[in-house]
């Protein structure tokens, strides 16, 4: 209660605070667990309020919508103009062909209703949740057009939300027109019956939200098979929900007739044959994906044989570090105000001010509750980064509680194993941050540094920072190379090498310079005494 006073007082203007109040006194009137209606009611909607209604969720769905502000840096940015082409077609993306008569939902999300639960931490959290599933939303192509949170220590474990809740849901997707409701966790399949059968549209949870925008965004081939592969894993247990009673019938049968070989077949229900058909697929979705592995470590391992440092670019989903790759390199890699906009992960060149080459890898953005299966799904993606010598770990710093989404980031990072990779914490979009959050966080990470993509305010200090932080060339040589073997000077000049002094003599270049140990071996020929 003390903590929603004092961020009332930071921002009394706002229309988030207002909605919050409402909530807090309609909370304070009723007694605990019961429903709370995220936006006034509709008899006392006065115009004001009927505005407020409208922009609640609207904000930041417009925010969306709006602002791509892109700078020189991005380059082109083809890719979203193509992505701009290949807008959803209904009912296509999700589609799993090789399966018949699962229960798997096409998702196909057009006006949407969400509802959370606050079961833990201050409404203000609750919010910030809820607001970001709108935006999630919103990237799925959907129009959000109400919200709901409702107070309650733990979830109703028939229909996920009290019942005077569900119902009071119900009675807005019918006003309002929507055609399924999106809830802020991730619901036990029977749960989401329970629900569905009280609010009589489709029920859709953040996992199933998050898998479809995976899904809409993969491009590459090894991206593609990874998000069907979290899809199946996610579908599977669902679908055994679902055929739960079918699949008793006909064991019990097999059991009292004793059972084994040969008395599957005729039993054997549809739902076990689906289940079956969607484990053949998942298999062969592992073996295509490990099958990908090689040609990435081929990749990996050569960039590990000249020695390249490699810094990886890290950190929650719109944090802003595709603008950071192209800030840095100018990859023009796609920049988009969505969630999600990278899931290929891009790796560019990149030279030190003083011309230490690294290699700079874009990835895909980490989000709460970022599904268990998708994390599973991109492990031979994310272990990239566990190899990286350096994490720039990218936060928004123009949000008003980053502190949440450093903790979600790092908890993915500490599941692939890159939790002690040296890190960097990028507080990014300075030009829109408030001062006291930067220096809330600066208090608290002390590895940290301000920067805008945009403006280009703090990039400098950032090169530098990388350069004293990747591992550096270190075995001094007196090299003396014939003027006919001029590539070797270019050589050592566009790669990993730190020339500390050039002279030109007679017999051709002498160079005293500092490799890496790999290159050191190749250059033995050209070495001279000091
Ligand atoms: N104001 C401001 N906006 C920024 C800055 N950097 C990035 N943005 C905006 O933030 C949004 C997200 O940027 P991206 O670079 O696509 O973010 P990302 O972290 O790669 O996002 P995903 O790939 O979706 O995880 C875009 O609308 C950018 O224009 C910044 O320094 N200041
Ligand atoms: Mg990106």
């Amino acid at each position: 209660m003390t903590e929603y006073k004092n961020s009332e007082k930071d921002n009394a203007q706002s229309s988030i605070d207002a909605t919050i109040a409402r909530i807090l006194a309609a909370d304070e009137a009723n007694t605990n667990g019961k429903a709370t209606r995220f936006v006034a009611d509709q008899e006392h909607l006065n115009e004001d309020a009927r505005q407020r209604r409208l922009s609640i969720l609207g904000d930041r769905a417009r925010e969306l919508a709006d602002s791509d502000a892109h700078t020189e840096h991005d380059g082109e940015q083809y890719d979203l103009f193509e992505r701009r082409s290949l807008r959803r077609v209904e009912g296509l993306s999700t589609e799993l062909e090789d399966v018949t008569e699962v229960e798997y939902r096409q998702l196909r999300l057009e006006r949407v209703v969400l509802a959370g639960l606050w079961t833990e931490g201050t409404i203000t959290e609750a919010e910030y949740s809820l607001r970001e599933l709108a935006a999630l939303a919103e990237t799925a192509g959907s129009t959000v057009l109400d919200g709901f949170i409702q107070r309650r220590g733990k979830p109703d474990p028939g229909t996920f939300f009290g019942s005077g809740k569900a119902v009071e849901i119900k009675e807005a997707v019918a006003e309002l027109g929507a055609d399924t409701v999106i809830v802020d966790s991730e619901l036990a399949p029977s749960q989401r019956r329970g629900l569905e059968d009280i609010v009589k549209v489709k029920v859709i949870d953040r996992t199933g939200l998050i898998l479809d925008i995976f899904a809409q965004h993969a491009k590459s081939r090894e991206g593609k098979a990874q998000v069907e592969l979290a899809q199946m894993e996610y579908m599977l247990p669902r679908l055994r929900g679902w055929g739960e009673s079918l699949s008793r019938q006909a064991g019990g049968r097999v059991g009292a007739a004793g059972g084994g070989i040969g008395s599957r077949g005729p039993g054997e229900t549809k739902i076990e044959l689906d289940r079956r058909r969607i484990n053949q697929r998942m298999a062969k979705l592992r073996r295509e994906i490990a099958g990908m592995k090689p040609a990435r470590d081929a990749k990996r391992a050569n960039r590990k044989r000249n020695a390249v440092p490699s810094v990886a670019i890290a950190g929650y989903t719109n944090a802003g570090k595709s603008s950071l790759l192209n800030r840095l390199t100018d990859a023009g890699v796609l920049v988009e105000n969505a969630l999600f906009a990278t899931l290929d992960p891009t790796t560019r060149k990149a030279v030190t001010p003083d011309g230490i080459g690294y290699t700079l890898s874009d990835t895909v953005g980490f989000v709460r509750q970022l599904p268990t299966q998708l994390v599973e799904a991109f492990r031979s993606t994310l272990e990239e980064v566990a190899d990286a010598d350096l994490i720039l770990h990218v936060v928004d710093a123009s949000h008003p509680e980053p502190e949440s989404q450093i903790a979600a980031v790092r908890k993915v990072l500490a599941e692939v194993d890159a939790h002690e990779v040296d890190e960097i914490i990028v507080l990014n979009k300075a030009d829109a941050a408030e001062s006291h959050v930067i220096d809330r966080i600066r208090r608290r990470e002390p590895h940290a540094i301000v920067v805008s993509a945009h403006t280009g305010q703090g990039i400098d200090e950032l090169k530098q920072l990388i350069r004293d932080s990747i591992p550096r060339p270190t075995v001094p040589l007196q090299l003396l190379v014939p003027y006919a073997d001029g590539e070797v000077v270019s050589r050592l000049h566009a790669e990993d090498a730190e020339i500390l002094s050039t002279d030109y003599q007679e017999e051709g270049t002498r160079i005293h310079v500092l490799v890496r140990p790999s290159l050191a071996a190749e250059l033995s020929q050209y070495q001279v005494e000091d």
